[in-house]
């Protein structure tokens, strides 16, 4: 009988909320093996051997920590948030000389949050008015949550390519900016409050009737399937991919 080696794992932030968690998740993975773990401050060197690093740092250390990990041809599952247009350039540029690595930048690893997004795209096109509102713990250091940008723009390419316009709205006087931020022509409203983990509300209105899809994750622990999904699919990606839900056969 043949027993298939091991995953190597190395965390980065692994003494964050995200990183801690994911070190206890790989832990009591049979089909993992974690090899490292790594913060602020350390020093990365090799990575101690790992096969895939899982990245939850903060968005202004990710893409470094990220070129570090595939300049040695270590693939890389990323939560982090803050991957705009212009990083994930930098991104795929980097990777031009190491074709054969994964990474993986996922905004949200909660299947229930990858299937509201998707519900969110299907049902763009059918309403006038949409809003969404992303609600976190106050230790979240960005706003809009990277969830919450990616819903605004799934949402404002799917009403582009059904020609809809902006949302109606007549306001002209707000000058402390009580309409929130516009992602894509969407509104975002980001709410920090104890207590709260991660939730987000999508507001679909049109003459006579509302839609609201909703998503709570009460613990951390609700991101750790789609985090295994990621190490164990990484290698099987090279390039990169944004959005777990191309692992999962939802494309
Ligand atoms: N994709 C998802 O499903 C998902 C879920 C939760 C959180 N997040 C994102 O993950 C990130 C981390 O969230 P968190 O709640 O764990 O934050 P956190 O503040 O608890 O943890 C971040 C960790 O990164 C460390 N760190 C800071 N700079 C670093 C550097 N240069 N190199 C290495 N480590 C560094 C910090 O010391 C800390 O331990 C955020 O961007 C958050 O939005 C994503
Ligand atoms: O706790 C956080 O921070 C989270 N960040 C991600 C985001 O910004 O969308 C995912 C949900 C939790």
């Amino acid at each position: 009988m043949t027993t298939n080696a091991r995953i190597k794992v190395a965390v980065i932030g692994a003494a964050g909320r995200m990183g801690s968690t994911v070190c206890r998740a790989a832990t009591a993975a049979p089909d993992l093996e974690l090899v490292g773990t790594f913060d602020l401050g350390d020093d990365l060197g090799d990575l101690a051997g790992a096969d895939a690093v899982v990245e939850f740092s903060v968005p202004g250390a990710t893409l470094a920590n990220v070129r570090h990990c595939i300049e040695r041809g270590i693939h890389v599952v990323v939560g982090t948030t803050g991957w705009d247009a212009a990083k994930l350039a930098e991104l795929r540029d980097a990777l031009t000389a190491h074709p054969g690595v994964g990474v993986l930048i996922a905004p949200n690893f909660a299947i229930g949050a990858i299937l509201m997004m998707r519900f969110a795209e299907q049902a763009a096109r059918f309403y006038e008015s949409v809003e969404v509102i992303e609600l976190h713990h106050p230790g979240k250091v960005d706003a809009p949550s990277g969830t919450a940008a990616r819903t605004a723009s799934l949402i404002g390419a799917a009403r582009e390519a059904a020609g809809l316009g902006a949302v109606p709205d007549a306001t002209t006087l707000d000058p402390e900016g009580a309409r929130g931020a516009r992602v894509d022509g969407i509104p975002v409203h980001a709410v920090r409050l104890r207590g709260l983990v991660a939730h987000q509300e999508v507001l679909f209105g049109t003459e006579g009737e509302q839609l609201t899809i909703r998503h709570d994750s009460f613990d951390r622990v609700s991101f750790m399937p789609g985090v295994l999904a990621g190490i164990r699919g990484v290698a099987a990606h090279p390039g990169v991919t944004v959005g777990l839900e191309h692992y999962l056969g939802l494309d």
